[in-house]
C-alpha cells in the first residue's frame, strides 16, 4: 500500500496520529511503500482497500505489534515504540480468550499493572451495560454469536479507556443485519466516548456509513495507485435522511452510480 492524504505529514496539535514514509516488506512481499497520511483528534477515519492492500499491516503498526521497517508512526506527537495502553485493538476473528467469560475477556486490559483503574468490576459493568450484553456476563465466548463475540471485543479494548481505537474489520463475520446494528451501536458509543478511530475495511459502503474521513486505497502493495481522502465534516447525530444524501454525494466523488435506494 502507498498513500498520502494530500495534507502535510508535519506534526500539529490535531493531529493524533501522523504516519511519515511508512513501509514494511515481507521478504520479497512489499506491503507498505512510502505511506504517509495522519489522523486528527477524535476523528473517525476509515481505511478501504482490496484484500492484500495492506491494511492489517498498516493497523498493527499504529498499535505498535509490527514495527514499520522505515518511517515513523507519532501517536500524539511521541513515537510508537510497541503497544501502549493508549491504543485499543479490535480484530476481525475476534481474538477472545476462549476459557475466560464474557467478564473474564473484557476485564483482561485492567488486570495489568499499569492499569490503574480504582474499581475494575465496576468498569467491566459499565462496559457491559454499553455494549449490550448483560445477562451473558458469565458466558464463556462458544456459547456467544458473533455479532455478541465483536461486542466483547469491543469492551475488552475499551476497558482501560484508550485514547484510539483500532479496528481490523470488526464486522467482516457478521450477518449483514447483525452489521447494521454495530454500525449504529459503535457510532453510539464513539459519540460518548470522542475516541480516534481508525477502522479498517474492504467494504466503501461500510467505509461511507461509518467515518468523517475514508481513505481510499487500490491493490498492488508498494505502487502509488488511486489513493485519496474525503473530508466528510458530518454533524455527529445525523438523520436518515442525511445519511442518504451523504452515500449519494461519497458515490459521486468516488465516480460510482448513485444506488442508495437499498
Ligand atoms: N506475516 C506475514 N508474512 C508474509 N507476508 C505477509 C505477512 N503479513 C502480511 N503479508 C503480506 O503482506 C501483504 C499485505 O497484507 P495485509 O494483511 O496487511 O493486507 P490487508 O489489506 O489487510 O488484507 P486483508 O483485507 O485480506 O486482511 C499481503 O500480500 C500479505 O500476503
Amino acid at each position: 500500500m502507498a498513500l498520502s492524504s494530500g495534507s502535510s505529514t508535519d506534526h500539529d496539535s490535531r493531529e493524533k496520529i501522523t504516519i511519515q514514509n511508512v513501509s514494511r516488506s515481507y521478504e520479497s512481499v512489499q506491503a507498505l511503500a512510502d505511506v504517509s497520511f495522519s489522523v486528527a483528534e477524535g476523528e473517525f477515519c476509515c481505511v478501504v482497500g482490496p484484500s492484500g492492500c495492506g491494511k492489517t499491516t498498516l493497523l498493527r503498526a499504529i498499535a505498535g505489534l509490527d514495527d514499520p521497517d522505515g518511517g515513523s508512526i507519532l501517536v500524539g506527537g511521541d513515537p510508537v515504540t510497541g503497544p501502549g495502553l493508549d491504543r485499543g485493538m479490535v480484530f476481525q476473528e475476534y481474538a477472545l480468550f476462549p476459557w475466560r467469560t464474557v467478564r473474564g475477556n473484557i476485564r483482561f486490559g485492567l488486570d495489568r499493572p499499569a492499569c490503574d483503574c480504582p474499581d475494575c468490576e465496576a468498569r467491566v459493568r459499565e462496559l457491559i451495560d454499553l455494549v449490550g450484553l448483560e445477562g451473558f456476563e458469565d458466558a464463556y465466548p462458544k456459547a456467544l454469536s458473533g455479532g455478541m463475540k465483536q461486542r466483547v471485543g469491543i469492551a475488552r479494548a475499551l476497558a482501560v479507556d484508550p485514547e484510539i481505537l483500532l479496528m481490523d474489520e470488526p464486522f467482516g463475520s457478521v450477518d449483514t443485519r447483525t452489521r447494521d446494528r454495530l454500525h449504529a451501536e459503535l457510532l453510539d458509543i464513539w459519540t460518548q466516548t470522542g475516541q480516534t478511530v481508525v477502522f479498517v475495511t474492504h467494504d466503501i459502503d461500510e467505509a461511507v456509513t461509518l467515518a468523517d474521513r475514508v481513505i481510499v486505497v487500490d491493490a498492488d502493495p508498494g505502487t502509488v495507485q488511486s489513493t485519496f481522502s474525503i473530508d466528510l465534516a458530518r454533524p455527529r447525530e445525523r438523520t436518515a435522511r442525511d445519511f442518504v444524501g451523504h452515500v449519494a454525494r461519497i458515490r459521486t466523488e468516488l465516480g460510482r452510480p448513485d444506488d442508495t435506494s437499498h
